[in-house]
């Protein structure tokens, strides 16, 4: 099941620095091991905010859910999921 995946970030400007760097480095690691087990597809940037567009491939609703909830950055995260389906006029 394909999910389109808006992440938009907010962390607190009172949170200290090394505490954020870390958080964020975790929050890598996490993606990236996601990205390699296939998981998770596609990430882009959203130019000028900080924001992603991912592209998830997960067998449910229920996955997807733990695997958005165990993200490092989910605590400072608005997430907007929309689910895809098949286009009947798509060729690929
Ligand atoms: O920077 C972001 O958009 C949040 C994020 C998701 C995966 C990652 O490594 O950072």
């Amino acid at each position: 099941m394909l999910f389109l995946v808006r992440m938009d970030v907010n962390i607190p400007h009172d949170l200290p620095a090394a505490q954020a760097d870390e958080i964020k480095a975790r929050e890598k690691a996490y993606a990236q091991q996601l990205q390699r087990d296939g998981r998770w597809k596609n990430l882009w940037r959203v130019v000028g905010e900080y924001a992603n567009y991912s592209l998830f491939d997960v067998e449910s609703n229920d996955e997807l859910h733990t695997l958005l909830s165990q993200l490092p950055l989910f605590p400072f995260m608005k997430i907007h999921v929309t689910p895809l389906a098949q286009h009947p006029s798509a060729i690929a």
